[in-house]
């Protein structure tokens, strides 16, 4: 792909450096990524200080890590990935996570170059991983029945993203209306029968929309739909197979994180002379205070690091059910 001068979450730049106008993740913490677009003037302020971007606007690298102007703490500056979007987006709805994402592109065999149907867009978290994967000459045609919602994600989608050209927005019931689509302006036909290479479903009482996703797809096209209850899936699954949808197979994704931690063992010997307890303690992963954050540096370098499963283990979020047309 060529080099931009704007970093979206799609284009590659050889040049590291950060651009005037560039999309950057600010990572505070694993838990704590920000979005922000550089502009000349304009200052990021967290509980560190302040970061004013012309210091580092043509002067910080994507990966660097970055103080504020009082030095009492740093973060680092992150080039765009979809991973990193889904954790620090505005959420508008319920989202979908990379574990249910990976299962959806890999599934749905989505490349570059093909043609995708989505409904209903939501915030755009499934939406941006679909153009990342079928650019640079595949297309989205997703559909959102909450006007705002729509608007948000075309703005979302051609402004920060860079995704102009990639993805049409629109707004529209597709349980009344389907999946068919003209543009007006220019009297062009977008999506006809047969025409659509995978259509994804996540929206209330999918099964009125099978029989729409059942016309737009080409022969071996596929469909998914992503219900959270077993009763919505047992109905879409009837009218796909109603409609005559085969290899029907629904998919429940369960994904365990684990975190790779620094352990201090002076931490662990202090606990224990204290209160002849082992416990360990964590030296911190991410950002932190200025001297506080060498000091960790420090204790780190004599530590180990471990791998320990999150406490806060995301169990269920829906069921993902594949098929395709014949
Ligand atoms: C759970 S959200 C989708 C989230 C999205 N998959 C994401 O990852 O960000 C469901 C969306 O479907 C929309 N929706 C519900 N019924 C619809 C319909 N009949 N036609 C189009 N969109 C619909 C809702 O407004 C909502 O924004």
């Amino acid at each position: 792909m060529e080099a931009t001068t704007q970093s979206s979450i799609y284009t590659y730049k050889r040049d590291n450096l950060i651009k005037e106008g560039d999309l950057v993740f600010v990572y505070e913490s694993a838990d704590s990524i920000k979005q922000i677009t550089m502009k000349r003037g304009a200052i990021y302020n967290n509980k560190f200080g302040q970061f004013p971007h012309n210091e580092i606007i043509d002067q910080a690298e994507f990966g660097q890590k970055v103080y504020s102007k009082q030095m009492k703490g740093w973060v680092y500056m992150l080039r765009p990935t979809s991973h990193v979007y889904t954790n620090s987006l505005a959420q508008r709805t319920q989202i979908l996570y990379t574990p249910d994402i990976s299962q959806v592109l890999f599934r749905l065999e989505l490349k570059p170059g093909l043609r995708v149907v989505e409904s209903g867009t939501g915030s755009g978290s499934l939406s941006t991983s679909i153009i990342r994967q079928i650019l640079p000459q595949g297309h989205l045609f997703t559909y959102e029945f909450n006007a705002v919602r729509a608007e948000k994600a075309r703005e979302d989608f051609e402004g920060k993203l860079g995704f102009k050209g990639l993805v049409t927005v629109t707004h529209r019931d597709v349980l009344s209306n389907g999946f068919l689509l003209k543009d007006e302006e220019s009297d062009t036909i977008l999506v006809s029968e047969n025409s659509i290479d995978a259509v994804f479903l996540d929206l209330p009482r999918p099964q009125d929309a099978v029989e729409h996703a059942y016309k737009v797809l080409r022969k071996q096209g596929r469909l998914c739909n992503f219900s959270p209850c077993i009763e919505q899936v047992q109905k879409a699954v009837e009218q796909m197979a109603h409609v005559g949808f085969y290899e029907i197979r629904t998919f429940e994704t369960l994904s365990r994180d684990y975190i790779t931690s620094h352990l201090t063992f002076e931490s662990i010997n202090k606990k224990t002379e204290e209160e002849g307890d082992a416990e360990v303690k964590e030296a911190g992963a991410g950002a932190g205070a200025g001297a506080g954050g060498r000091r960790q540096q420090k204790q780190r370098e004599k530590g180990m690091v471990a791998e320990l499963p999150r406490a806060d283990i995301r169990g269920h979020t829906g069921y993902l059910t594949f098929a395709i047309k014949f």
